[in-house]
């Protein structure tokens, strides 16, 4: 049954948490060709205040990443898919620094194929390299094996990531804070990546909204595009003001 609209009464009382690419920002050729839209920033400050500061940026970019893109705003950015939720990462481990000397090879070896270094791992896209995708896989894949973290797919891109959390663990971290508990939680993505999220919110009782084309999901409503999901959260804005 296809997923319908989420109701611009949803966000009532709720705890609000967004994805970045692909539902805040549309997706580019390239992490750093993103473009913000003039009117996201007041956007989530507008947000923050009509939820009383329950608003979390869950992204798998690094946070630091994130808080540059939407500087001066000040909103709290649980990165790298949600396992930076402080401001203090661990050091890599020497095998990661091995893994990541491997994955700037290929870097090196295909043109196109682009390594993104994050504090807690990487993200090696082959969006303008896509006949390069089975060999990011098998390179991604290797790391994993020797680090003991985990393949992490999204759109045109295989990263690494610690396997001992994803969003859905953050969401679920974040909803126990005392400005947290007892509020609805919400969770906005597009990508696999973001059904983590989806699963935790909905088995706390709240919703995940699921951005673009129908699949296989744990979200239980849908908005067509980035254009659509700021539409809405300016008619939610707008419902709790
Ligand atoms: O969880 P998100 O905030 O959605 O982050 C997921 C990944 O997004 C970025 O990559 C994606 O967006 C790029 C820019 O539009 C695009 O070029 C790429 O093909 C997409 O996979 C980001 O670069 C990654 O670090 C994030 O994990």
């Amino acid at each position: 049954m296809p997923l319908p609209t989420p109701p611009p009464t949803l966000l009532r009382d709720a705890a609000l948490f967004l994805d970045f690419d692909g539902t805040l920002v549309p997706i580019a050729d390239r992490p750093d060709a993103i473009t913000i839209a003039p009117g996201l920033l007041p956007l989530l400050e507008r947000l923050q205040a009509a939820l009383a500061g329950r608003l979390t940026l869950v992204s798998g970019r690094a946070a630091a990443d994130v808080r540059r893109w939407i500087a001066p705003l000040e909103v709290a950015v649980a990165g790298s898919h949600g396992l930076e939720l402080g401001t203090k990462t661990a050091p890599r481990s020497a095998a990661l620094e091995e893994g990541l000397r491997h994955l700037r090879g290929l870097q090196a070896e295909h043109a196109g194929v682009l390594l993104e270094e994050k504090p807690l791992g990487a993200a090696l896209h082959y969006r303008e390299a896509p006949g390069a995708e089975d060999a990011c896989r098998a390179a991604v894949t290797r790391v994993a094996l020797s680090t003991g973290m985990e393949v992490q797919p999204g759109k045109m891109v295989f990263e690494i990531k610690p396997a001992d959390g994803d969003k859905g663990t953050a969401i679920q971290t974040l909803m126990q804070r005392p400005d947290h508990a007892g509020h609805r939680p919400v969770f906005i993505g597009d990508d696999l990546t973001d059904e983590h999220g989806f699963a935790v919110v909905r088995d706390l009782g709240g919703s995940g909204i699921l951005v673009g084309e129908e699949r296989d999901t744990a979200a239980t409503h849908r908005l067509r595009d980035v254009a659509e999901v700021h539409r809405w959260l300016n008619d939610a804005c707008e419902e709790m003001s």
